[in-house]
């Protein structure tokens, strides 16, 4: 073997295989873990390992097998007990132990953004029971959200506008919630005029930007992102100033997807990935780095040259709409044909689909951010799944 470091990829799904792909370019060896075979980062990897990421003692054998420089999370759902015992016996563990333990928990890091460190976020009341519930909302007021603080792109979440929906909302956040923690934000649903991404590089010199990512999501999970956001230089200067705080406290090299509600010159604290976040993939044609590339240089201590500038560009999600083993795509000879040749289109290579399961993404760039929306948009809509 030879190398310039050896990295542990703990999840391996889309994020994890671009991310795969950026850090072979620069020499890296990589080993990709997640909970079944064949996943999309494996298919790039140089090795895998196939186990639950929640099971402790299987994560350990796997750091004791390959011995990794880096230990790179992927995905939320991890034994994170594990990985902070690991950095106690000098593990790296990407960005920090901690920041994975907080980022797991909706409550930890909230109560860390808003009582430790004062960033404006949405009132809230955390609950444990129905009748905290209704509390909860009464102190949030209506319409509020009610997500488990154990969960991840939008499972278990609702919208509740009046008191009669609070009991539903708390047996769904129950039926869904990872983890067995019976317990609830019960959040102010803010009125944003939109919503960003702030991915936030945090390296040996110090703390990096880049442009803002807007997007849209349904059903708590993104469905098209574009960058650069066009924001008030009030709102802009606030988020990263509250970005910057947290990465800070959080601690440790790589970059942070930090996520924001804006309204007016005001930007809200919501909540934030230590690693590539899904919204970021626009970013593969955006930036000369990408989110995956900037992550591999910072977690492996190479320069990034400053300021990190974005061409308008957009992604747009291609979705499963059933359960099937066996897939096809078709369609993609359309699809890039879209905007005269001025999109790409990422298949993921994921070997089952399910109900809403994201399976590819189309990005394009253009002359603004519109355009190139409208480009991804058409081209996701011209790739078909055909399933056996
Ligand atoms: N308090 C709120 N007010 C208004 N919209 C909200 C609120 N909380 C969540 N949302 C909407 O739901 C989306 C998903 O919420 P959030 O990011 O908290 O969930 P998640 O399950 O952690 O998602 P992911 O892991 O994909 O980031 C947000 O991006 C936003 O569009
Ligand atoms: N919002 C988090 C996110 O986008 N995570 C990405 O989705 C994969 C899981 O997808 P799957 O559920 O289709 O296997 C994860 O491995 C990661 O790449
Ligand atoms: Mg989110």
């Amino acid at each position: 073997m030879a190398f310039t470091a050896k990295i542990l990829i703990l999840g391996a799904g889309e994020l994890g295989r671009e991310f795969v792909i950026s850090a072979k370019r620069l020499g890296a060896w990589v080993v990709a873990c997640d909970a079944y075979d064949n996943a999309p980062a494996m298919q790039v990897a140089d090795a895998r390992e196939v186990f639950p990421m929640l099971d402790g003692a299987a994560l350990r054998a796997a750091v004791e097998k390959h011995r990794p420089d880096y230990v790179v999370p992927e995905i939320e759902a991890i034994r994170t007990e594990m990985l902070v015992e690991l950095e106690g016996e000098g593990v790296n563990v990407v960005p920090s132990a901690r920041a994975t333990q907080l980022t797991m928990n909706r409550d930890r890091i909230r109560d860390l953004a808003a009582e430790e460190l004062g960033l404006a976020t949405s009132r809230y009341r955390y609950a444990e029971t129905l009748e905290e519930v209704r509390a909860g909302a009464q102190h949030t007021g209506f319409p509020c959200v009610i997500k488990p603080v154990m969960s991840s792109s939008g499972k278990g979440q609702s919208k509740v506008d009046e008191a009669g929906g609070l009991e539903a909302a708390w047996t769904y956040a129950v039926a869904n919630m990872r983890g067995d923690r019976r317990r609830v934000i019960v959040e102010q649903f803010v009125d944003f005029d939109y919503e960003i991404t702030l991915l936030t590089v945090r390296t040996k010199e110090g703390v990096l930007f880049c442009p803002p990512i807007g997007h849209r999501q349904q059903r708590g999970d993104y469905r098209e992102s574009w960058q650069p956001a066009a924001m008030s230089e009030a709102a802009i200067a606030a988020a990263q100033d509250m970005a910057r705080k947290v990465v800070d406290d959080l601690g440790g090299y790589g970059l942070f997807g930090v996520e924001f509600f804006v309204r007016g010159d005001d930007a809200i604290f919501s909540e934030l990935s230590p690693r590539p976040h899904d919204t970021g993939m626009v970013t593969l044609v955006s930036q000369n780095l990408s989110e995956f590339d900037l992550h591999a240089r910072a977690i492996m201590g190479l320069p990034i040259p400053a300021p990190i500038r974005a061409r308008p560009s957009a992604s747009a999600v291609i979705l499963a709409d059933r359960d099937s083993a066996a897939l096809r795509y078709a369609g993609l000879a359309d699809a890039l044909a879209v905007g005269g040749g001025t999109v790409d289109v990422r298949l993921f290579g994921k070997p089952t689909s399910r109900p809403w399961r994201r399976m590819g993404v189309a990005l394009a760039s253009a002359g603004d951010t519109d355009a190139a929306r409208r480009i991804a948009a058409e081209a996701a809509g011209k790739v078909r799944i055909e399933y056996g």
